[in-house]
Parts: C-alpha cells; structure tokens; sequence
C-alpha cells in the first residue's frame, strides 16, 4: 500500500451515465440498463493550514462557494448521529446509511442551509448541492474517531447540470467517495489499520484497508449507498441505478430491490464497446418533477401504464442479451459482420420502441421529438436518456467506420437545427482516486 502523506491532498473522479433502457420503469421495479460515460465530475480535496479553521466548499458550475469552520460542522452535525428510522446512536455506524431517516435528515439540513445563508429561499440546484454535502459529510463523519483538519474541496463537472446524464449521481459519489478516503486516509496516517475506529456510543466498527489508490469492490459499494442518499435530496425517490452506474462504470444492468431488500446489479463486462451520439436538446428540467409525473400517469391510468413498464423491462432484458451476444463477435474472427449489423438493427429498434413507450409516461418533449425525428431521417435511432422533460437524447453510432459519411452529415444536420452534440464511448472506468502527494 503506497503511504499517503500529511497534509492530506487528492482527487476522486466519478463518470457520468447514460441509461440505455429503463429510465422510469427502473423505479417502478422493471429492469434498466445504463453505462458509464467518459464524461466526469473530479472532485480536488486539499487540506490546509487555515488559521481559521474553515472548510471551503467550491462549487463553480453552479457558481457558488461557501465557506464552514469545522468547529461550526463538529458543534452542529457531528455531536449527534442523524436522525435514525429505527434504534439509536449505538446501532449505527458508518456502514449503515440505510438507518438514517432521510427525509427528517433533508428537511433540517435545508432549514439550516437557508438560515446559515440567511435567506428565505435559495435557487433549488445550489440549495440542493450544499443540503447534499452536508448530509454525507455528517453522515459519513459523525461516527468515525478521526479528526477533521480544514481543507478546500473544489468539485468540477464537464456534465452538463439537469440534464439526463448524471451529474447529480456523479457528484454525489464523489463527495462520498472523497469522504470515504480522508477517513481511510487519516487511519492509515494514524497507523490505526487493526481495532475498532468509531467514536464512543456509536457501534463498533473496524476497517479494512488495503489500496490507498483505488476503491475495492466493497468500499465502492458503500460509496453507492452513501450517495443514493445524495441523490433522495436531488430526486425524492431515486431508484438507485444513476449512482451504482457512476461508482462501478462500465455497462450496468440493475433492478431496484423490494421492500427491505438490495437491488440487483449485474456488471456487463462482456459486453461490446458502443459510441453514441449525445445531443443536447438545449431544455433543463428537474428531475423530481418529471419522476412526480409518470407517477400521476401511473395513479390515472394504472392499466395502461403498467403494460407500458412491463413492456420497458422487456426491452432492457432484451438489450443486455444483444450487447451480451455482440460482445462475444468482437473476439471472434472471421466473417461476423453480417451478424454485427443485424444485432446492431435490433438494438436500434429497441431504442426506437423506447421511445415511444416514453412518449406514452408522458416525459419526452417537442425539443426531443424533434431530434428523433431528424435523426430517423438521416436513417439512424434516437431516444431520450435519463428522466426526460428535455436534456439529452442519443444515438446509437453503426459499428464499422462505413457510415462515418452518414454520421457526419446527420451531426451536421442536427447542428444547423441548434442542437449541440458530442460524440463519446460507453464503459469507461467508475470512481477512481488519486493522491497528489
Ligand atoms: N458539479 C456540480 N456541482 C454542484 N452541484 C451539482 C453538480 N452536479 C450536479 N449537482 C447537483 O445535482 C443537480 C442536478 O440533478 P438532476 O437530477 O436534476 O440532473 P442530472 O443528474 O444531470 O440528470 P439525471 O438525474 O436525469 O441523470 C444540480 O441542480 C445540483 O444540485
Ligand atoms: C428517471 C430515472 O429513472 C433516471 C434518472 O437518471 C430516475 C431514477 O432511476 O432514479
């Protein structure tokens, strides 16, 4: 294990994502598929040796930095557990987020937030984003006996905000990935790598640690669950599938759990490398409030509703198998670019039939209806990705550079009508860390 070194200084970055299949229907239990982009947000965390113990939270895509003393966040937050759903400080710990009572837990942070800003209201994505880095760092702090140094933590995302591909997964991952490693880090500092490491009344707690330059399976694991959290304060009811894409990357498949229980999540290793077009459709929307409508749809016609999710769960189902059985081409030689092209087809008409199930929950928009139609025009596939409402849609590029001519004019195409694209490869890695000294 390379040692890290006093004071602290590193940097985790987490992908974005795109959903292939099962926007919406994945929180009503159906199965989705999504991949990592290799579009990222890094988040850089220096400590420093402030005089006046401050905690600098930089957050320049939203234009905001906001500044905490540590005695004001230990006095504050760190005395006390959240607020639990069940038990009492000596049943939690760090690896147990799920106790917390997240809404209670919301709705203080944001009282505190608009206070400590002093204002009556906040714009809702800087609300948001301060109400998220609040939660997890008490969450994560509260019960581990370290002590917290001041330092900056500067997060920057090439994500476009509000618009389907993850940011607030993304952001939400590192925060708690960067916590997760300054308390990995100060233990090992501390030479404390055997016996327990939580504070008096809390539960015991032992950690394990083995790499200090990259997350193991397990610690990723409780990255994810740590920022679902971050994404109830974004979404109200996340499915969970936007932060286990962006901490494991690659292709995902995955299904919310029941009642009590985990979600399933498959990790498509096999499968083949897919580039997309994304394109902007230049309209931000909120989450939450598309998430709120599919569930009115839902509620007033809950037959037809229903069929059109069993039938999104079948297409993702059916995805994976083509990527899956693309995958295994790729290695083979010989002559499979028939096979290729006719698997590729078929995806395309998932993506087409899609789309229109989307359309009928009620979550595409003129601008995207737009674009698939332009699209389809040129001869390619378009649909919507993430909660829809606007943000961005893409396209599933040909596998063989033949069509280049194609793509090029239907990009072109697409550019003279507004919409901004970027060309981009599925899979890239999930949560990384690098340690600056
Ligand atoms: N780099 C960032 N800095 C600060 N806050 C961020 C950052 N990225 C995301 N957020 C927070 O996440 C919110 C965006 O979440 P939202 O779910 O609406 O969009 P998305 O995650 O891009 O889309 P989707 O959930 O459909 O993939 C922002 O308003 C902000 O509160
Ligand atoms: C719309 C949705 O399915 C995807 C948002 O990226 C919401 C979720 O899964 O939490």
């Amino acid at each position: 294990m390379l040692p890290v070194k006093y004071p602290l200084a590193f940097i985790v970055s987490a992908p974005g994502k795109v959903i292939l299949h099962g926007e919406h229907s994945v929180v009503h239990g159906k199965t989705a598929l999504a991949a990592s982009l290799n579009i990222r947000t890094n988040i850089t965390v220096k400590e420093g040796d402030s005089v006046d113990g401050k905690i600098i939270l930089d957050l320049p895509n939203l234009d905001t930095k906001h500044a905490y003393t540590v005695l004001e966040l230990n006095e504050i937050f760190l005395s006390n557990p959240p607020p639990l759903l069940k038990g009492s400080q000596c049943d939690f710990n760090l690896y147990n987020p799920e106790l917390i009572n997240t809404s209670k837990f919301i709705e203080t942070l944001r009282e505190y937030v608009l206070k400590s800003e002093k204002l009556q209201q906040l714009p809702f994505p800087q609300e948001c984003a301060l109400v998220a880095f609040l939660a997890l760092y008490t969450g994560i702090f509260c019960s581990v006996n370290i002590q917290i140094q001041p330092f900056f933590i500067g997060v920057v995302s090439d994500l476009t905000l509000g618009s389907g591909c993850g940011s607030s997964a993304s952001f939400s991952v590192c925060l708690a990935a960067a916590f997760i490693h300054y308390i990995r880090s100060k233990i090992s500092l501390n030479s404390i790598t055997h016996g327990n490491i939580s504070k008096n009344g809390y539960k015991d707690m032992e950690m394990e640690i083995i790499d200090l330059t990259v997350f193991s399976a397990k610690e990723k694991e409780l990255i994810s669950r740590w920022a679902l959290i971050g994404e109830k304060i974004m979404h109200g009811n996340p499915s969970g599938l936007d932060n286990a894409t962006c901490t494991f990357g690659s292709v995902v498949k995955f299904r919310k759990g029941k009642e009590g229980q985990g979600a399933v999540l498959e990790h498509l290793s096999g499968t083949a490398k897919l580039k997309i077009l994304l394109v902007d459709s230049g309209v931000r929307r909120d989450t939450a409030r598309m998430l709120a409508k599919v569930s009115e749809r839902l509620k007033c016609y809950p037959q037809v509703v229903q069929s059109t999710l069993d039938a999104m769960d079948g297409i993702a189902i059916a995805a994976a198998e083509i990527l899956m059985l693309l995958g295994e081409l790729d290695t083979e030689i010989g002559d499979t670019l028939k096979q290729q092209n006719s698997l590729h087809a078929k995806l395309e008409e998932l993506v087409d039939m899609n789309q229109a199930f989307l359309n009928v929950l009620g979550v595409s928009h003129p601008s995207l209806d737009r674009i698939c139609r332009t699209v389809s025009k040129c001869g390619f596939h378009a649909k919507l990705t993430g909660a829809g409402g606007g943000g961005y849609a893409f396209i599933l590029l040909p596998p063989c550079s033949s069509q280049q001519t194609k793509v090029q004019q239907m990009k072109e195409q697409l550019e003279r009508n507004g919409f901004v694209c970027t060309e981009t490869e599925l899979g890239s890695a999930g949560i990384t860390v690098s340690n600056l000294i």
